[in-house]
């Protein structure tokens, strides 16, 4: 596996709001990492960090294994940036402006129609080279923004919120193009939805007021056999982790817990076993252990203190 991103401690403040506090993330090639976080969560400064267009407050950010900070030109060389609006300038045309960028990508003359024509095919915009920037949808837009970033063909693709203002079909069309770069790149990007990091990414870090708050691989936040369960009267977690459907429990709240079953229990075998031990059962739902919950659970409890 060959480590793209490797940045450590990495925090940045404006004045005295820290923006980002303390993050670590590593990212190998074929990887696609989503932050995700509402609004002001500090994601867009930790890819603008990552990017090389701000500074740390502290910490160390290695590109390929090149220090950022100390070689910003040979890192940034290795990565592509979509920032959350593309600068595009609408007076010129698709092949104009990929022809500027690759220009500033220090492509060789001789080599840039093919990067370009590349990057087109990849982004669905081979029929668009003569369009003026200013004629196009905003997904054809976002398109331009992304062949912008690939077409030194980068290892590394950083994208920020790449799917923001796209209406369904767009946002479907643009998932499934960063699932194909995917195969030979490593990308992160931002997201606040839900179903956009679930179905692109294989791992997912939930920032909150800078900090992350939750970092695993997509497929570790699926459902298991997990059960809320509310009892009533004075009850202990004892009273549950005694019972036989019960592999383990946790306290959530007062009278409440979050029950796992046993492999081969199910929650008629938990009701019945709660009943016959002279326990009350106010409720029993299924626990939804997916970024979903997740999300809520961590946000909503931060909200709530
Ligand atoms: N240039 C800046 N000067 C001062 N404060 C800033 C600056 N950039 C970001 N911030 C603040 O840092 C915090 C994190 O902002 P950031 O844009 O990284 O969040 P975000 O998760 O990307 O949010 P959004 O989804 O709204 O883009 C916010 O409180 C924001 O107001």
């Amino acid at each position: 596996m060959e480590t793209l991103v490797f940045a450590t401690n990495l925090s940045r403040d404006f004045g005295r709001h820290p923006a980002l506090s303390n993050l670590d993330l590593c990212l190998e090639r074929g990887q696609v990492l989503g932050l995700l976080g509402p609004n002001g969560a500090g994601k867009t400064t930790c890819l603008r960090l990552l990017s090389g267009l701000l500074a740390p407050s502290s910490g160390r950010i290695e590109i390929l294994g090149i220090d950022l900070a100390r070689r910003p030109l040979a890192a940034k060389r290795h990565l592509g940036y979509l920032p959350e609006r593309p600068p595009l300038y609408p007076e010129l045309r698709v092949d104009e402006y990929l022809t500027h960028c690759a220009q500033l990508h220090r492509l060789p003359r001789r080599a840039i129609p093919a990067a370009i024509a590349t990057a087109k095919q990849r982004c669905g915009l081979e029929d668009q080279g003569r369009r003026l920037i200013a004629k196009l949808s905003r997904g054809y837009r976002q398109r331009l923004g992304l062949a912008q970033a690939i077409l030194h063909r980068p290892p590394l693709l950083i994208l920020d919120e790449p799917t923001e203002g796209l209406d369904p079909v767009q946002m479907r069309e643009l998932r499934q193009l960063i699932r194909d770069l995917a195969q030979d790149t490593g990308i992160i990007l931002s997201s606040h939805l839900l179903p956009e990091v679930q179905s692109v990414c294989d791992r997912v870090m939930i920032l909150h007021r800078g900090r992350v708050r939750f970092d695993a691989e997509t497929r570790a936040a699926r459902p298991t056999n997990l059960w809320r369960v509310r009892l009533g009267g004075e009850t202990h977690i004892m009273h549950l982790t005694a019972l036989d459907p019960v592999a383990g429990a946790i306290a959530i709240g007062p009278n409440r817990f979050q029950v796992e079953l046993r492999e081969g229990s199910n929650s008629s075998d938990l009701a019945r076993a709660i009943l016959r031990s002279g326990l009350e059962l106010f409720e029993l739902v299924p626990e939804r252990t997916d970024l979903e919950r997740t999300f809520f659970d961590l946000i909503g409890a931060e909200e709530h203190a």
